[in-house]
């Protein structure tokens, strides 16, 4: 599970470990979408009134908007893949931990608060959304890293980010269980 505030880079590290073999469970949300985000590939765009709670996993609200993993969605995938990445935020890597322990493993994903605004500028959101987001992180704590994370990580360069991460789990793979 990929964790960490906006613009820390989830999803372009995420694309990263999609092409390394480590595909993406597509969450659901009730946001709008960005320019170029397509349905059923960054997201499930739906309304509100399309949810049934008995469908997901795990459910959040993250600034004001319904975004969750459905039990599908992960079903799917497992059947499929032995790895799988998904972006969360705080409470449902919380969340998915506790219900998931053996199974999941945190990466909370961090950059310098100015780094995160450059990123969400050149990203092209509005200055009004950065500094909602910006806001929402401050006010949430967001920016802290969660105890319960298996591995922290700034994401300086793509590239070091996705080895680190790599790494990591090769090692986990190979470690002893006790
Ligand atoms: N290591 C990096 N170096 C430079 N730019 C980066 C790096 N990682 C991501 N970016 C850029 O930063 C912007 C934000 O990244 P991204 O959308 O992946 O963040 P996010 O954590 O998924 O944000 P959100 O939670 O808001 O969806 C994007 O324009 C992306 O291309
Ligand atoms: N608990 C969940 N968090 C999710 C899910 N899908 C995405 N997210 C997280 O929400 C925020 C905002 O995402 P954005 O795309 O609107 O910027 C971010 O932290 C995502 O990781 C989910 O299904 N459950």
């Amino acid at each position: 599970m990929l964790v960490g505030p906006s613009g820390s880079g989830k999803t372009t590290v995420g694309y990263a470990l999609s092409e390394k073999g480590i595909p993406k469970l597509v969450t659901t949300t009730t946001r709008k979408p960005r320019e170029g985000e397509r349905d059923g590939v960054d997201y499930y765009f739906r309304e509100p009134d399309e949810l049934n709670p008995d469908d997901f996993i795990e459910q959040t609200v993250y600034n004001q908007r319904i975004y969750g993993l459905t039990k599908n969605e992960v079903k799917h995938a497992l059947e499929k893949y032995d790895k799988v990445h998904v972006s969360l935020d705080k409470n449902g890597a919380k969340a998915m931990k506790q219900a998931y322990p053996e199974e999941t493993l945190i990466i909370f994903m961090y950059v310098p608060l100015s780094e995160m605004v450059k990123r969400m500028t050149e990203r092209g959101d509005s200055e009004q959304k950065i500094s909602e987001r910006i806001d929402f992180s401050q006010e949430t704590n967001e920016l802290k890293p969660i105890e319960e994370a298996d591995l922290i990580i700034e994401n300086r360069s793509i590239e070091e980010t996705v080895d680190t991460i790599l790494y990591f789990l090769k090692q986990r793979a190979s470690a002893p269980t006790e």
